[in-house]
């Protein structure tokens, strides 16, 4: 965190003598490094004796068989895993805290997400039955709707930063000069009553579906009012499994339980690089019944 408020020389000079945070820095990666290392040893051992890994549905398994028969680097491999796993995991697991807190305060949303859910997984199962695929999660619209409006007003990544590379003039006149640092605050960005309207501080999944026909509308990407993900050619790498993953784990939950809040547990933002809860969520789930009626 202090990385973004500091002058570049002063942490550079903190981790060439290695002190502070920076010390700290340079042993968790060392930590991770390794173990990365130690994973892409195995999957490849695992690879020369099989063959190949095509049973397996790991991403790194993935990546490492994505080559065929051309040689994946095992740096690049290890680098790419530590990337998404710093990148995607606290990201991920935070915005499915604030989502079921949300969620759980909104009792209309959860209905219309178990409904939507219930009828997508009864349709595709025909009997009712929980059985996740990839073309029921791309269905489920409103859920999509509701994690992105539950991004908006908790985005896990709450500020984030540009570096100035020449001189320049942003649209608004302000000058940036080479070296410059921006620092845009994404958290307020989705709080602004002059880009979401009066209702900006409500959480109302609605304002991105489609009013025709109730689809997901991401009317936001050309604008660059939503950076919840960053935007343009360096928008997140791991946007959609993103989704993917989050909408799996919230229709899963959601379909078998509902979510009560724990009476008198207070729930705040701690100020991070991401947006964690100070003491977490403390959830109780109640077992749902079965559909009343039948899944048409
Ligand atoms: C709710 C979940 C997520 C959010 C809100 C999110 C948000 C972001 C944001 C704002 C950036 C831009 C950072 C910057 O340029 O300073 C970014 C970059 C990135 N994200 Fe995510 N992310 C999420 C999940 C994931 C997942 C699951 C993965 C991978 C498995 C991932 C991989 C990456 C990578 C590799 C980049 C760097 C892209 C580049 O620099 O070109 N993210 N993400």
């Amino acid at each position: 965190m202090l990385r973004f408020f500091l002058p570049r020389r002063w942490f550079q000079t903190l981790r060439w003598l290695r002190l502070g945070k920076e010390r700290d820095m340079i042993e968790a990666m060392r930590v991770l490094v390794k173990f990365f290392e130690e994973l892409v040893a195995s999957k490849r051992r695992v690879l020369n004796d099989d063959g190949n890994c095509e049973k397996k549905f790991d991403l790194m398994s993935c990546l490492l068989m994505n080559g065929g028969d051309t040689y994946v680097d095992d740096k690049l491999l290890r680098d790419s895993a530590v990337s998404f796993v710093v990148a995607g995991r606290d990201t991920s697991a935070q915005a499915l805290s604030w989502f079921f807190w949300l969620v759980a305060q909104h009792p209309s949303v959860e209905n219309k997400i178990v409904e939507e859910t219930r009828c997508i997984i009864g349709a595709a199962s025909g009997d009712g039955r929980f059985s996740l695929t990839r073309g029921a999660v791309k269905q489920m619209h409103y859920l999509h709707a509701a994690l992105t409006e539950s991004l908006r007003l908790y985005p896990s990544v709450p500020f984030d930063f540009k570096h100035v590379r020449k001189d320049d003039i942003l649209l608004d006149g302000t000058m940036m000069k080479k070296d410059d640092r921006l620092v845009y605050a994404i958290h307020a960005m989705g709080r602004m009553e002059s880009i979401w309207g009066k209702d900006c501080l409500c959480f109302r999944p609605e304002r991105w579906l489609n009013s025709c026909d109730g689809t997901f509308t991401d009317m936001h990407v050309p604008t660059f009012n939503y950076v919840v993900f960053n935007g343009g050619p360096r928008t997140c790498l791991g946007k959609d499994m993103a989704y993917v993953l989050m909408k799996a784990v919230a229709s899963t939950i959601l379909f078998h339980f509902s979510v009560h809040l724990v009476p008198g547990h207070i729930v705040t933002p701690r100020l991070s690089i991401t947006l964690y809860m100070k003491d977490g969520l403390l959830v109780t789930l109640a077992r749902r019944k079965p559909a009343a009626q039948p899944i048409k």
